[in-house]
């Protein structure tokens, strides 16, 4: 009766894509407290009651002046503050203030952003089969993508995980793992959702650590939402960028440049001053690794670039050892100028605002390369590199 059993394999190869996952969405959201860059070093020794500290307000001025940041939003508020004067002091037990604000603010923040992106996709939320959640801002079960899920109210089935700490390279790991999911089971479509707020790593200035100075120079707060699916059901869906290749490398013997560790006080940070160079060192090596096992060879200037703008230095590094022309790293600059960095939401924001800019640049009857790289580092050090291609009919308009 019927036809015979397929076999194993046969059963699996039905169960695949036939083509590469590709992004068919991605919406952004920040929070509604927007902090300028020049004037933050007095806003800081303000509200964390430090003006006395000035050799501490001096090193945050100056690396305000070198960071290449205009503006960045956050979460936290004065009102905030003065309801939790012990998120003010590292040494004060304050971690349950924090994961209770940081439990409903980060989800939400997620949702924003993922609405935007699956209306820019065209299906509805039930649609959804998987969800990939990534922060470092939360330390609580059921957890962020589990609130997230129901905010948007996605199917009960929806197959969901968190990423916890991945830092800044939690958005690059999230797409790599949707890339995976959409390309082996036919039919998936994956919503990947990065979302931080610095809350949880915001102290006073403390002599000694210029870690935290560093920090609270450069991180900002935002969610970025990307849907990701392979064999895009025209005309509804429009495949952005494709996903042509993932990897990751582990620099060896740097376990100790960049960590992050959950205590009572919040999460604590270390970052060496190493790492812009030890990046510069070493993303060569990926990306020729890369480009060979697909079989490419490209020059570096003839692609497109989404770069996860760690800090400015780290971008001046990886410019100058690939000998990039001048705006090649510009969405990756742009992103860093107007939202500092926002750990592994950055990389989204910044394929955000790349693609705006090939809608600019084709409506001026102007061409776009055709193939791109995605890179996004954190603690490890930990490099995610992904080969992405933009479609000729690509939508560029977004939302
Ligand atoms: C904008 C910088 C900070 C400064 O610009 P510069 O061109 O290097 O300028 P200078 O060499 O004159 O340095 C200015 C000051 O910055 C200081 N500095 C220079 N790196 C350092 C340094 N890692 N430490 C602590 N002082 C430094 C440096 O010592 C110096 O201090 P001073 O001599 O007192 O003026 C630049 O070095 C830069 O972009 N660095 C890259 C930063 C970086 O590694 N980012 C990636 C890591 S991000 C990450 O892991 C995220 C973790 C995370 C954790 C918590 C969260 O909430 C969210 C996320």
């Amino acid at each position: 009766m019927g036809s015979p059993p397929a076999t194993v394999h046969e059963m699996r190869r039905a169960q695949r894509a036939d083509g590469p996952a590709a992004v068919l969405g991605i919406g952004t959201a920040n929070p509604p407290t927007c902090l300028a860059q020049d004037e933050y070093p007095d806003y800081y020794f303000r509200v964390t009651n430090s003006e006395h500290l000035t050799d501490l307000k001096g090193k945050l001025t100056r690396i305000c002046n070198k960071s290449g940041i205009r503006q960045r939003f956050i979460h936290l508020n004065e009102e905030m503050l003065a309801a939790n004067p012990d998120f003010t002091d590292r040494t004060r037990p304050s971690l349950d203030a924090r994961v209770e604000i940081a439990s409903a603010a980060v989800p939400e923040l997620a949702a924003t952003a993922a609405a935007k992106a699956i209306a820019e996709w065209g299906r509805p939320a039930t649609d959804i089969t998987h969800l990939v959640f990534s922060t470092y801002s939360g330390a609580r079960a059921p957890s962020a993508d589990r609130r997230l899920a129901s905010l948007l109210g996605l199917r009960p089935t929806v197959s969901r995980t968190i990423l916890n700490l991945h830092g800044c390279y939690g958005g690059g790991r999230s797409l790599q793992l949707a890339k995976e999911l959409a390309e082996n089971n036919r039919g998936a479509r994956v919503l990947v959702a990065c979302s931080e707020i610095t809350l949880i790593a915001f102290y006073g200035p403390q002599g000694g650590c210029a870690d935290n100075i560093l920090g609270q120079a450069l991180f900002g707060d935002g969610a970025g939402a990307v849907i990701v699916g392979a064999d895009p059901v025209a005309p509804v869906e429009r495949p952005l960028f494709e996903m042509a290749f993932a990897s990751q490398t582990t620099i060896p013997e740097t376990e100790d440049a960049i960590s992050m560790q959950i205590n009572k006080g919040g999460m604590e940070y270390h970052i060496s001053n190493q790492v812009p160079r030890l990046l510069g060192c070493n993303v060569e090596r990926c990306l020729v690794d890369a480009f060979r096992a697909l079989g490419v060879s490209t020059a570096w200037n003839d692609l497109f670039w989404a770069i996860h703008p760690g800090g400015r230095a780290i971008l001046d590094h990886i410019e100058g050892v690939l000998g990039l022309d001048d705006g090649k790293l510009a969405a990756s600059r742009h992103v860093l100028s107007e939202f500092g960095n926002m750990s592994g939401t950055t990389v989204i924001f910044v394929l955000d605002e790349l693609r705006r800019r090939r809608t600019v640049t084709a409506k001026q009857g102007g061409e776009a390369p055709e193939w791109g790289v995605m890179m996004a580092f954190g603690p490890g050090i930990t490099i995610e590199t992904m080969v992405l291609h933009a479609p000729s009919n690509l939508d560029l308009e977004g939302n």
